[in-house]
């Protein structure tokens, strides 16, 4: 039932096996620590007895540092372990305690389970390995014929043990009360001192001032309760927004008897078998797609709106993989299925792969209510100021006690005067009073049209000294305007067409742009991806689905149909046989920005054979294609249309064989169709920048932040697109860096600059790289990516999971970086950025910490000053704070100096005095 992917992994770090450390991520970054303990009833005994007599303080001290309430315990190896001391990457430590339990485990058999759950994740004790890992690792991945081959519903029996192994299908975010978020405060160790300096000052009848500073204090943790209060509402919404009352399951008794149940989707477990309904259903639990097809909107978790459709797994030995391979044939939980479609009777299955955090979903929701810590140095540093305070207190304390004693005054004003040297010297609110200023950032944030789901990052977006920004939809309009079409006849490029109407209405070319995408009609309205529409409307043909009901059944053999439309007039279609001039859309591999392509097959009801028809990135079309049906000025043409900042798509197709039947075209691998295929011509698009754009980069180059394009698109597109938005001037130049082909492939591929100097000096010229070279430079040059990184602007034809490690990259040589996107292919990148932005129409996205519901990248300069305000705020707090302690300390010690001096004057007046008598 599990996939394959393996995103936690383990090791051992020694022998004994009293620790071992859990790699959290595939990077080797994200890692914990474990060490084993046991009960112990002398520890137990000691540190109760220790709290006890120190009226509870230990215990307090103990809930603050968890490592140290180990002391309680007895190590132990982690085989034995009953409680386990856990040390995150960021040097934070808890205690969770190991469970046992007696399950059966799916292809395993009866097992008995240790485990503990580490922020909501449960890791299991494997008992061959004799290490923790995730259940993942317990459990066998399956292929994809596993899925397929298997079409019926869970054992009942099988379902307890399940049930008791992934526990319950939920994501809850838990609003905390009131008194919880008051009690959470009072055990604060800053909180817990100002109670104390409150006491103290009222023993000491400095009652106005004590009530003053309760007043203050009062209304600043009732606002930051509220503030904190409304986070945790907000949090809870967005999780909740999108959930499901009931679910459709099937199950099987004993006797193999079938029974449909409608469930609460908190029953769900891995292996659980859905029926689908016919549209609005919001997806419970990840889930792999075994029969028909679905629409669906991912916009909480992608921030993109457009609608995506989910196919059905295709035959295959691939063992299943969620994220990868997989993903079109994947629905998520917390999505949206906007429509279902089903062939002929039957449902619309879908096997649960993943339920409650464990889902995509619960990931990023787990990675917003547990943040990395925000790494600013100016709160490090201030905590070690505080601790600085302290030790000045300690002398202040010691000078004190050393002039009340030469007064010979009482024990208890001594001990009252001590004290308060302290109360004076560390002020008490300093924490609580710098996060103010971020609480009034977040209001005005929301008041402009930008929602944040991680408060503490705000004071960051003042620190960005790097804005990236994807290019389409963010720098430029998501709409596109078609240019031209220039087709390609018998390997030679023709005139460019401004209408459809003047190239052959039967061409494989117009064929291909009337079927090769990914569109559908929801409420009567053609929607799909803009290039997609822009190109389909280009042909004038129209869009069957059959039966006007949209969850009408679907024929078997052409679910989708396109038909010339009537405005194809200059063209009539004139012979009888012309009425079945209609093309079925057969099978469809969607656009996938890792592979910069789609493909259908497709075929005409007029022809014998299918054929497929694919489209795409200029580039990689042209490696799909054979050489003889490639026109020799290819690249010519490309590079002219693109140096001008044209998109341009390029489109192929193949005959397919005569054997090639339905049922082969539904198993046929993603390869074998985009492969060999004849070059049609290009699609030539204009993509036009958004009104902000260029004075938003004004602004940000004029604050000395640097600005970068990371793209998908062409990299003569990018170059254009960068210099049209002022991001590159006018007089600056662009030089770019290739890999140079070698005729041996065993050969370390050597790059070329077109200006060699750039990359030590000239700071008028900026770098522009693509994906492939990108490849390289990481694999042979590693050394020369800093050098690159400090003189690169634009970073083409750049994958998903490129966009994310470029990111990373630049995080490593210490910039402060942004990444401002508007979709799916820019979530990796969102999520590794300090500041990650999704210009998104959904009010808030999982998808980064910030979701700007104003579409255009003027969002980051509200951003960035919201950030600066919170800074300051936090700075001035701080400076007055600082400095109002430290002259009441100094004039507290002037006083008590002049006291020490009066008294030795006094002293040796009396002694005058006597001696005179
Ligand atoms: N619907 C589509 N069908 C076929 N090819 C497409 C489609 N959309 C984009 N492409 C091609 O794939 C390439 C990569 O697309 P991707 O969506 O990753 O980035 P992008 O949209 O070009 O740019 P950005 O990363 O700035 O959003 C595009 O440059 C284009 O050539």
């Amino acid at each position: 039932m599990m996939n394959n992917s393996r995103p936690y992994e383990y090791q051992n770090i020694d022998e004994i096996r009293y620790q071992q450390v859990l790699l959290l991520d595939n990077q080797d970054e994200l890692k914990i620590y474990l060490y084993g303990y046991e009960q112990s009833k002398l520890n137990n005994v000691i540190y109760n007895f220790l709290g006890i007599i120190f009226l509870g303080i230990p215990f307090l001290i103990f809930n603050a540092w968890p490592q140290l309430k180990t002391i309680k315990f007895k190590k132990c190896p982690l085989e034995t372990a009953s409680v386990l001391l856990v040390l995150d990457h960021y040097g934070k430590y808890t205690l969770e305690t190991v469970k046992t339990d007696k399950l059966k485990v799916p292809n395993i058999g009866p097992y008995n389970l240790r485990y503990f759950l580490y922020q909501h994740t449960k890791y299991v004790w494997d008992i061959e390995d004799k290490v923790f890992s995730t259940l993942d690792n317990l459990i066998p991945p399956n292929t994809v014929d596993d899925y397929l081959n298997n079409t019926s519903g869970l054992f009942d029996v099988d379902y307890i043990d399940l049930y008791k192994l992934f526990g319950p299908n939920k994501i809850s975010v838990k609003i905390k009360s009131y008194w919880k978020l008051f009690f959470d405060e009072v055990f604060n160790p800053f909180y817990i001192f100002q109670v104390f300096s409150v006491v103290l000052w009222c023993v000491d009848d400095y009652m106005i001032y004590a009530g003053c500073v309760v007043v203050l204090t009062l209304f600043s943790s009732i606002t930051s309760l509220i503030q904190t209060r409304k986070q945790s509402e907000a949090v809870h919404d967005l999780v909740e927004s999108s959930v499901c009352h009931q679910v459709k399951v099937v199950r099987q008794n004993l006797l193999f008897e079938i029974n449909e149940l409608n469930i609460n989707p908190v029953e769900l477990v891995p292996g659980d078998l859905i029926i689908l309904p016919p549209n609005n259903f919001v997806m419970p639990c990840d889930a792999v797609l075994l029969t028909g097809e679905c629409i669906v909107n991912e916009s909480v978790l992608t921030g993109e709106s457009v609608p995506v459709t989910k196919t059905a797994l295709h035959s295959s030995n691939d063992v299943y993989s969620i994220g990868g391979l997989h993903r079109r044939q994947t629905l998520f939980s917390g999505t949206t299925l906007i429509q279902t479609r089903y062939y002929e009777n039957d449902d619309v299955l879908a096997r649960v792969v993943r339920t409650g955090f464990d889902t995509t979903k619960g990931a990023l929701v787990k990675s917003i209510l547990f943040p990395s810590p925000v790494g600013l140095k100016f709160y490090r540093d201030s905590l070690k100021f505080v601790f600085v305070l302290f030790t000045i207190a300690a002398f202040g304390m010691a000078y004190c006690l050393y002039v009340y004693n030469e007064r010979h005054a009482q024990l208890r004003y001594i001990i009252t005067r001590a004290l308060d040297i302290i109360t004076i010297v560390v002020p008490p609110a300093l924490p609580a009073a710098m996060a103010m200023g971020t609480v009034y950032s977040q209001a005005r944030l929301k008041k402009a049209g930008i929602f944040c789901i991680s408060p503490p990052i705000i004071p960051v977006c003042g620190k960005i000294k790097l804005a990236c920004f994807d290019k389409t939809g963010t720098l430029t309009h998501d709409s596109l305007d078609m240019k031209s079409l220039i087709p390609c006849d018998r390997s030679q490029f023709t005139d460019p067409v401004t209408d459809i109407c003047y190239v052959d209405l039967k061409s494989k070319l117009v064929q291909a742009m009337a079927c090769c995408h990914d569109l559908t009609r929801i409420d009567g309205v053609l929607q799909g991806d803009p290039l997609d529409l822009i190109m389909f409307e280009f042909t004038k043909w129209e869009f069957e689905e059959p039966g006007n009901d949209e969850n009408a059944r679907f024929d078997k053999l052409a679910p989708t149909t396109v038909i010339p439309g009537k405005m194809c007039s200059k063209q009539v279609l004139q012979s009888e046989d012309d009425d079945l001039y209609q093309i079925g859309i057969i099978r469809k591999f969607p656009f996938s920005s890792t592979l910069q392509c789609m493909s259908v097959v497709s075929r005409n009801l007029q022809e014998p054979c299918m054929t497929a028809f694919v489209k795409g990135a200029p580039e990689k079309i042209k490696s799909m294609c054979n050489r003889e049906s490639l026109p020799n000025n290819f690249d010519t043409l490309l590079s002219e249309y693109t140096v001008q900042g044209f998109r341009v798509i390029a489109i192929a197709y193949k005959n397919l064989p005569r054997k090639f039947t339905w049922k082969e075209s539904q198993k046929a691998k993603r390869e074998v169709i985009e492969c060999n295929l004849n070059f049609l011509g290009f699609l030539v698009m204009q993509n036009l920048l958004k009104e902000q754009t260029v004075p938003a980069l004004r602004t940000l180059q004029m604050a000395n932040i640097r600005t970068v394009m990371i793209t998908g698109d062409n990299i003569l597109t990018a170059i254009a697109v960068a210099r049209d938005c002022d991001m590159v001037k006018r007089h600056e130049q662009i030089s770019v860096m290739s890999v140079i082909d070698e005729d041996n492939e065993q050969a370390i591929p050597r790059l070329h600059v077109e200006n060699d100097g750039l990359l030590y000096g000239d700071e008028k010229c900026h770098l522009a790289i693509d994906g492939k070279t990108w490849e390289i430079l990481k694999q042979h040059y590693s050394d020369l990516i800093p050098s690159v990184l400090v003189r690169a602007t634009i970073f083409a034809r750049f994958q998903p999971d490129q966009k994310a490690q470029l990111i990373g990259q630049f995080q490593k040589i210490d910039y402060v970086v942004s990444m401002v996107g508007d979709g799916a292919n820019d979530c990796g990148a969102l999520k590794a950025a300090h500041v990650g932005v999704s210009l998104s129409q959904a009010e808030a996205s999982v998808a980064a910490p910030f979701t700007s519901m104003v579409n255009d990248i003027s969002c980051l300069i509200d951003l960035i000053l919201e950030g600066r305000c919170a800074l300051v705020t936090s700075f001035a707090i701080f400076k007055y704070m600082a400095l109002y302690s430290l002259i009441q300390f100094i004039t507290i010690i002037i006083l008590y100096h002049g006291l020490q001096s009066c008294c030795r004057r006094n002293d040796l007046s009396a002694r005058w005095c006597q001696r005179k008598t």
